[in-house]
């Protein structure tokens, strides 16, 4: 349907795609995942009134805001979600249950305890991140809540958690970076390790991963083949993350330059390309619409650059598209999105339309060229699209 909405809109352009099936290019079979349960390395449990009225309730969201029927239940039954999260769920719900305080179940009606975040990794680590509202409390009171929590998973009932690394972060917002609300080590290692495709990478609480890794090394094989990227190319890796897809190519090309707005996240990818013996990088940190257009303002038209883009559900800003649409080398783009019939489509027919000096849109229209669909995410019916558009 994705392929078919694009291949109708640039029609309307007046750009005939011509292929099968009302498609504006060929579909490849979607790639299924390696694993089908327990696949997520991160999972985040909200705190909320269960079915049986409870508001101290660790879980998932069901029902509607419309219905007014939410309620928090337990994550027990769901299958994408493994083991080792559903028990630091348990655990943090035990905790908070025995602990004095309310759970903040509306920021403006007071209460603390809030989301628990869960990162795991295929090397046995495990990151806890407990968010906490401050509401009123002091230092001194905060201290007490940060100190019973750490106690409670280091030698309390949570020890069987066995946690590498337990987070606090006093929020009073609804998601915070690092910058706005620091993340706090209350125990363990400040990172959880992840080994893709031979590479070890370091995770940071507010780093970017892919949630599935068996997944994402399937997806980066492919960016691989797709990309057609030699030794002589330079490999734009745009909202690169802790570096995971460029770090994975940067042996087949000439060098990477990676650029992502988490600054925890770009750390990491420096860290992970020192620690692989990757020096043909380069990593940016800040918004790819501010680092984009000044990098490619003094481009030396003569090397070949392939680029992959992996924006948030958001899509890219229009200045990145304008940005790469101006950039005469390159000439393979791939598009990733794990949502592409939101912004990103705004994205593709922008890099696809006719040239638009109205719009700052001068350089060639890119075609799509192919699509291959990946089962990142088995149990919902959400997939990752990968876009090859040429010019
Ligand atoms: C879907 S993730 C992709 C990460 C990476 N490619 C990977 O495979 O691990 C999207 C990334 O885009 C980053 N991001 C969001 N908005 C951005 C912006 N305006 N400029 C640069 N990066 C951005 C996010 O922080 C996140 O790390």
């Amino acid at each position: 349907k994705i392929l078919q909405t694009l291949a109708s809109r640039l029609e309307e352009l007046g750009i005939d795609t011509q292929q099968p099936g009302g498609l504006c290019c060929p579909l490849q079979p979607i790639v299924p995942s390696p694993v089908i349960n327990g696949y997520r390395n991160k999972s985040t449990f909200s705190v909320n009134r269960g079915p049986d009225g409870n508001p101290k309730t660790v879980g998932l969201y069901v029902g509607t805001g419309k219905g007014q029927n939410i309620v928090c239940v337990k994550a027990n039954h769901i299958e994408h979600i493994p083991l080792k999260h559903k028990q630091v769920a348990q655990c943090y719900e035990d905790f908070i249950r025995r602990s004095p305080l309310d759970p903040c179940l509306l920021f403006h009606t007071g209460g603390h305890w809030r989301e628990l975040m869960v990162r795991t990794t295929s090397c046995g680590h495990t990151m806890a991140i407990v968010t906490f509202h401050p509401q009123e409390l002091g230092q001194e009171a905060l201290a007490t809540q940060k100190s019973l929590l750490k106690e409670f998973f280091t030698c309390g009932p949570g020890a069987i958690c066995a946690l590498t690394s337990l987070y606090f972060q006093e929020s009073t917002m609804t998601r915070c970076s690092h910058e706005q609300a620091p993340f706090q080590l209350l125990h363990g290692e400040p990172h959880i390790f992840e080994e893709v495709l031979g590479l070890k990478f370091r995770i940071s609480p507010d780093a970017f991963f892919q949630v599935n890794t068996a997944g994402a090394e399937a997806l980066y094989r492919a960016v691989g083949e797709l990309g057609q990227a030699g030794g002589d190319t330079i490999l734009l890796d745009i909202c690169c993350g802790t570096g995971a897809i460029g770090l994975s190519l940067a042996h087949q090309v000439s060098k990477i330059i990676g650029i992502e707005v988490v600054e925890k996240a770009i750390e990491d990818a420096r860290w992970n390309a020192a620690f692989n013996g990757i020096s043909n990088c380069e990593f940016h940190s800040g918004k790819a619409e501010a680092v984009l257009p000044q990098l490619l303002s003094s481009w030396e038209d003569a090397q070949p650059v392939v680029a992959v883009v992996n924006p948030s559900r958001a899509g890219l800003h229009y200045r990145v598209v304008r940005a790469i649409r101006n950039c005469k080398s390159i000439r393979r783009l791939l598009y990733i999105s794990c949502k592409p019939e939101g912004e990103a489509m705004r994205n593709f027919t922008e890099l696809c339309c006719p040239p638009d000096p109205g719009k700052k849109l001068t350089g060639d229209p890119f075609a799509p060229t192919l699509a291959i669909p990946f089962d990142m995410f088995p149990h919902t019916v959400h997939c990752e699209l990968v876009l090859l558009l040429t010019r």
